[in-house]
């Protein structure tokens, strides 16, 4: 089984989700011109990071995205794994993701599980404290949000479950790019999965951000790179390989989960 994946590596504008939801309706339209089966959106596409602003422009209970991507999934007949977004529910704030299929329900949730203090989220957005499970097109998958890339112990938490694609929103300065690679292939390869994994471009304040949005197979190899500059890529996945990796090398069985504390 074949799945061709769009990565929506994006400009942000800070703090003005208008002219935010209007070029991720472009960048979904694109997508489905290219016949793509999935498009991933990069995290905080929204808003940015313009987190002293969440009181006046966080989308209230993410009604706004929900109705937003519902409607372009539909109508595009495209998977859509959104991203994330800023989002208010009750009286706090959250880095959302919302996953849709391509009938316009709404497959999956996740609230972002470890706050990124040097960009001060832990100041304003509260965490989420759930796994995101979701079959998207077909695939088990698992969704995750930028710094919880670090946090192998939740990933192989997540993935343990049953993962074909691991995805990867952020916004994910240039500064660490190097960090942002390696580790990416990394959790491809210890949990035996592709990764898609889409960074923003641009800058906000107080960061500048390179991209390279990233397709990785199951053996770490990185089949897709998106480059510095804005634009949709694209990259084929083929599950088929899952089995060759896995076969041989069964590390989900080998695990002695007995002596890990
Ligand atoms: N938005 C984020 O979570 C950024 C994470 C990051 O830059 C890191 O180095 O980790």
């Amino acid at each position: 089984m074949k799945r061709k994946v769009a990565l929506a590596q994006m400009d942000i504008q800070l703090g003005l989700p208008e002219a935010n939801y209007q070029k991720t309706a472009r960048a979904i339209k694109a997508a489905a011109d290219h016949h793509a089966d999935i498009i991933v959106l990069p995290e905080m596409w929204n808003t940015g990071y313009a987190l002293n602003k969440l009181k006046d422009i966080a989308d209230n209970n993410g009604q706004k995205t929900q109705q937003f991507l519902s409607k372009l999934a539909l109508e595009n007949k495209i998977n859509i794994v959104g991203g994330s977004v800023a989002i208010r529910r009750g009286t706090s704030f959250y880095n959302t993701s919302y996953i849709y299929d391509q009938t316009g329900q709404l497959i999956g949730t996740y609230d972002k599980v470890h706050l990124f203090g040097l960009m001060d989220e832990n100041q304003y957005l509260k965490a989420g404290v759930k796994e995101s499970h979701f079959a998207l097109a077909g695939i088990p998958s698992a969704s995750f949000i930028c710094y919880d890339l670090r946090f192998p112990e939740w990933v192989r938490t997540t993935a343990r479950h049953g993962a074909d694609i691991l995805y990867f929103p952020a916004e994910w300065p240039s500064s660490r790019i190097k960090q942002w690679k390696i580790m990416l292939q990394s959790r491809a390869i210890e949990n035996q999965a592709f990764v898609v994994a889409v960074n923003r471009v641009g800058t906000d304040l107080d960061n500048d951000f390179n991209g390279h949005s990233l397709v990785i197979d199951p053996l770490g190899n990185i089949i897709s790179d998106a480059g510095e500059e804005e634009r949709v890529s694209y990259a084929e996945v083929d599950l088929e390989k899952l089995a060759e990796v896995r076969g041989p090398i069964p590390v989900f069985k080998d695990r002695r989960p007995e002596l890990y504390h």
